[in-house]
């Protein structure tokens, strides 16, 4: 069993859907689940789990929410050296840059030297369908395969 933090943003309720989705997932493959608003922790947290998820929403043309712009910051202080982290985040297909926050949290973790787990997790608006469940399914699914190999 992992001890796993999900932390988010989320304005309008979408990206806060994922990331109870992912929890409920992570919880059915047996770890131990945190889920924290991005605006309450620093990235510190990150060493104290054994693997993090991060998500966001995407704002004004490809751009990350206010909320998480703190985070995003101070998380080029850390070094997550070899932590498993995966990125997830709503958006809207009829902007430019779709889920562009989850690429630029992406590759900021990456800086860090985190072990992304698999590309970034991206929904449209809100995980309406049988489709989107799956790929949330997916995404907890590889997180899970991954801590096995690594045996946490
Ligand atoms: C002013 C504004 C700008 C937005 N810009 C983008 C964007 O550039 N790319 C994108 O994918 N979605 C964009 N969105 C859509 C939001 O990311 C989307 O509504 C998301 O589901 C909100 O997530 P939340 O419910 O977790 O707050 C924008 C929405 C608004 C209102």
């Amino acid at each position: 069993m992992a001890k796993i933090l999900i932390c988010f943003a989320s304005t309008t309720g979408n990206t806060e859907q994922i990331a109870d989705l992912l929890q409920s997932y992570l919880e059915e493959e047996g770890h131990l689940v945190f889920i924290e608003d991005v605006m309450e922790i620093d990235p510190t947290y990150i060493s104290g789990y054994d693997a993090t998820f991060i998500g966001t929403y995407t704002w004004d043309d490809g751009d990350l929410p206010f909320e998480i712009e703190d985070f995003y910051e101070e998380l080029e202080e850390e070094d997550l050296t070899g932590i498993p982290v995966g990125v997830f985040g709503s958006g809207d297909t009829s902007y430019n840059h779709f889920c562009g926050a989850v690429d630029t949290i992406q590759e900021r973790v990456r800086q860090c030297g985190a072990t992304l787990i698999a590309d970034g997790l991206k929904i449209e608006m809100n995980p309406s369908d049988e489709e989107d469940e799956s790929k949330c399914r997916s995404f907890a699914q590889k997180l899970t395969n991954h801590l096995s190999e690594i045996s946490v």
